[in-house]
């Protein structure tokens, strides 16, 4: 902490952290960003040659090539108890110490509308990825962070970090999404729980994070591009898109400075204060007051927003003559 500096609640610098879905997009920019403030990486998605590649973009960025170490292990999160391997061979590789911060940021979207053909299976690969892959590797390195015998070796030592990876969908809610945002909303639920939890053992500082993006222009967007109805195309238009860079960017810079819920932009911090209930805040005083107001702003967007998709409707008729194919 610098003498006119704000205190940095997350410093990475010699301290090691993994990233999954760090092969691409928000992720692999995170990583790379990581790597230049001094951190050990660990990335993990399932394509190797992917893996490879984005390796030698992390190393790259390293602060002190010398010092620095890194690693990719390849694993798909969507499957049954993949993170208990993962953490293991983190520790082998890392002389029997676990990692200090994981940010699970591995995830997928296929927006389309809830009737069409294949929702309810897209729905449930969504949840599997976005949901159990990240409440896996929670679980799994909460294990190893809180068992007895891992107990802070010193009083006020720096906490671990899990960091959950959602979308300001997971804040406010719209059409084509209905496979993807539950999957979202239930991270904020595991996260608020484990806020509390974690106070079960102050010998074992561990701190939990959610972080809320809006649009990134990743491969991924692209990929849900292919099954994104028209409609949602239009509403989401309403939240700029911003490169991986710069959500990473924002991201590392909501978790320096302690946020709990990490929200990106102006009208992110809004929808975030207005869906505040019993969720910790980062600033109690105001996002609480800031929370009083968004009702009466919710009910402009609302107006304009349930507007909108009735227009669609009177315009262009019953959705299933232009539903996109997945
Ligand atoms: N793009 C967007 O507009 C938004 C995205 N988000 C969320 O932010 C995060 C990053 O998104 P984005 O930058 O678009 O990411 P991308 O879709 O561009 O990249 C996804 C990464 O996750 C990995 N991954 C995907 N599925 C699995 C799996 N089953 N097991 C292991 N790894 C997997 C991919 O590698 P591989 O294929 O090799 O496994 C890749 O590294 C995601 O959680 C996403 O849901 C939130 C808001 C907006
Ligand atoms: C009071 C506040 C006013 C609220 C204004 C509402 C703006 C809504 C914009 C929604 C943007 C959706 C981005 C999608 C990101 C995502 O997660 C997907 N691309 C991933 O599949």
């Amino acid at each position: 902490m610098g003498l006119f500096g704000k205190k940095n609640h997350m410093p990475v610098e010699g301290r090691t952290v993994l990233v999954t879905g760090a092969s691409e997009g928000m992720g692999r920019s995170a990583a790379v960003q990581l790597a230049a403030k001094g951190a050990n990486v660990i990335i993990v998605s399932r394509n190797v040659g992917r893996l490879e590649e984005a390796l030698v973009e992390v190393k790259a960025a390293a602060k002190s090539s010398q010092t620095q170490r890194f690693l990719y292990i390849s694993a798909d999160v969507s499957e049954k108890d993949f993170a208990e391997r993962v953490v293991a061979e983190a520790m082998a590789w890392n002389g029997g110490a676990a990692p200090d911060i994981v940010w699970c940021v591995a995830g997928m979207s296929t927006p389309m509308l809830w009737a069409d053909d294949g929702a309810m299976d897209a729905a449930r690969r969504n949840m599997d990825v976005n949901y159990f892959g990240a409440a896996e590797m929670s679980r799994a390195i909460l294990r190893v962070w809180l068992a007895p015998e891992n107990a802070a070796a010193i009083p006020n030592a720096q906490p671990k970090h899990i960091i959950f990876t959602a979308s300001v969908l997971a804040l406010f809610a719209i059409v084509g999404y209905g496979p993807y945002s539950p999957s979202k909303w239930a991270l904020r639920g595991l996260a608020d729980t484990l806020a509390m939890e974690l106070q079960l053992y102050p010998d074992h500082p561990v701190r939990v994070h959610v972080v809320y993006p809006a649009t990134i222009t990743s491969p991924g967007f692209d990929r849900e591009n292919l099954t994104k109805p028209a409609i949602t195309v239009e509403l989401e238009k309403a939240e700029p898109q911003e490169t991986p860079d710069t959500v990473a960017r924002r991201a590392i810079d909501g978790l320096e400075a302690g946020h709990y819920f990490v929200t990106m932009s102006f009208l992110g911090n809004l929808m975030r204060c207005g869906i505040i209930g019993a969720s910790p805040r980062n600033n109690w005083f105001l996002d609480t007051l800031i929370g009083w107001f968004v009702p009466i702003i919710y009910f402009f967007v609302l107006r304009d927003f349930d507007g909108q998709v009735r227009g669609w409707a009177k315009k262009h008729g019953h959705p299933s003559a232009h539903a996109k194919k997945p």
